[in-house]
């Protein structure tokens, strides 16, 4: 086979438009850079649907936290759009379907806030068993409310933790060193840390613990998993922690059992409705409630966390432009590439349907384009081929494998 005769590049880097929203950490734009990504836009807060769709219609690579919604509307007028970065750890914001798709794939950093959210539960569970955030509004009203009625030690307490991933699990490590037993109940079989046993149904949990605290992602079995009944089976005087998601808690129901007095007090750090930015105005029923301490979303808001999620997630953006690797991406088929030095290589997305691999060897054959490496990885719903060939085959493959029904996206690195 002829050297190419000329080495043309691929979108040049500097044409890769990069969003970035939140604010999401310096050490993003940091990473970008000395890949050689400077195209970068950069905003500190969310934006409402209509501005977002005018924004991504010239993005390449998107980066958000959890609170910009990336719904099939947005997605389906992202024409460019290669991927998505989620600085967090979840990505209930992102419509995953609408994204999968449409050949879109979504990264995420699934442990760089782990331990941020696990010390400020293990903080929030100390504070609240001694009333601190009543003492503490009390003074601020000028009044001094020195008791130990309703003052409880962490030692000795049931903690029961309702998810045992990464977080959960972190929390009872912690938990068990100051005393506590920890109790968890989770839709699968985990293998309990230390001395923590898990248990068989939700209400088993809710009835047992001293102190209850939510640790699952937003999913459509975990909404509203904590209304009025769940309220009621738990002890009265116990504690509620929310760090998961908004949409976990019946916020009414809690705000009436905290009134009631039933529930003593509950640390809550996310909400039904966040607000977009730090200018705008949080509503939520607990507001006047003294019992309820609350955060804005900050369980994950380190400088340590912030910092390592910034150059997680830009990394493996980086990395999907550079070289096609996939590797933890939460929608795509996972694979790592090696380096495609000398040759071209050729991403091609597609419906996981029969006939497109068989299509796309034919391009191959039918052209006589020699094939010096091939990669495939499928999911249930996508397949991923990755193909390198001699440069000055790329041009007319590209073209070929676009043309081939089931295709969702498809492009080339040079
Ligand atoms: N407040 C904040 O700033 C932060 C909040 N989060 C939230 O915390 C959630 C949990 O994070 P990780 O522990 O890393 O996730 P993970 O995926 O490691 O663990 C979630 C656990 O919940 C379990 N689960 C799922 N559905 C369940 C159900 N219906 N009942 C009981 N258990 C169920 C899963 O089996 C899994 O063990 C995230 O999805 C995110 O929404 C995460 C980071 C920061
Ligand atoms: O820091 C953020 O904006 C979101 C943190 C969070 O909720 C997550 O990592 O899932």
């Amino acid at each position: 086979m002829a050297p190419p005769t000329h080495q043309k590049e691929s979108l040049k880097k500097d044409k890769i438009h990069i969003l970035l929203l939140e604010g999401v950490h310096q050490s993003s734009v940091d990473l970008l850079a000395s890949r050689g990504y400077t195209n970068v836009e950069y905003l500190k807060t969310s934006l409402p649907e209509e501005q977002l769709i005018e924004k991504i219609a010239d993005a390449h690579f998107i980066g958000i936290r959890s609170r910009t919604q990336l719904t099939r509307k947005v997605l389906e007028n992202a024409p460019k759009l290669i991927a998505i970065g989620c600085f967090c750890i979840g990505t209930n914001q992102v419509d995953l379907q609408a994204a999968t798709e449409l050949g879109i794939a979504v990264f995420n950093a699934p442990y760089s806030n782990t331990r941020s959210v696990a010390e400020l539960i293990i903080a929030e569970s100390i504070l609240m068993l001694r009333g601190i955030p009543q003492k503490n509004a009390v003074c601020h009203r000028g009044g001094w409310l020195k008791s130990a009625a309703g003052s409880f030690e962490a030692r000795g307490k049931t903690l029961g933790l309702v998810g045992y991933g990464a977080i959960g699990s972190q929390v009872s490590v912690m938990a068990e060193a100051m005393g506590m037993r920890v109790i968890f109940y989770d839709v699968i079989t985990k293998l309990p840390l230390g001395n923590a046993s898990q248990i068989n149904s939700l209400d088993e949990l809710l009835a047992q613990a001293d102190v209850v605290s939510l640790h699952v992602p937003e999913l459509p079995s975990t909404k509203m998993m904590i209304g009025a009944k769940q309220i009621a089976h738990m002890k009265p005087g116990a504690i509620l922690l929310n760090a998961s998601r908004g949409t976990v808690v019946d916020i009414d129901a809690l705000a009436e059992a905290l009134k009631s007095g039933h529930l003593a007090g509950a640390a809550i750090d996310v909400f039904p409705v966040e607000p977009r930015g730090n200018d705008d105005e949080f509503q939520s029923p607990l507001r006047d409630i003294d019992s309820a301490l609350l955060t804005p979303h900050i369980g994950g808001s380190t400088v340590e966390a912030q910092e390592n999620i910034g150059t997680e997630v830009a990394e493996k953006l980086a990395h999907y432009s550079d070289n096609g690797t996939t590797t933890s991406s939460v929608n795509f088929p996972e694979v790592a590439l090696p380096g495609h030095v000398g040759a071209h290589r050729l991403l091609h997305i597609h419906k996981n349907v029969p006939g497109v691999l068989g299509a796309i060897n034919q391009v191959f054959s039918e052209n006589k384009i020699n094939i010096s490496a091939q990669f495939l990885q499928t999911n249930e719903t996508l397949g991923y081929v990755v193909i390198d060939v001699d440069a000055e085959y790329s041009d007319l493959a590209l073209e070929k494998l676009k043309n081939i029904p089931g295709t969702l996206r498809c492009r080339v690195l040079f």
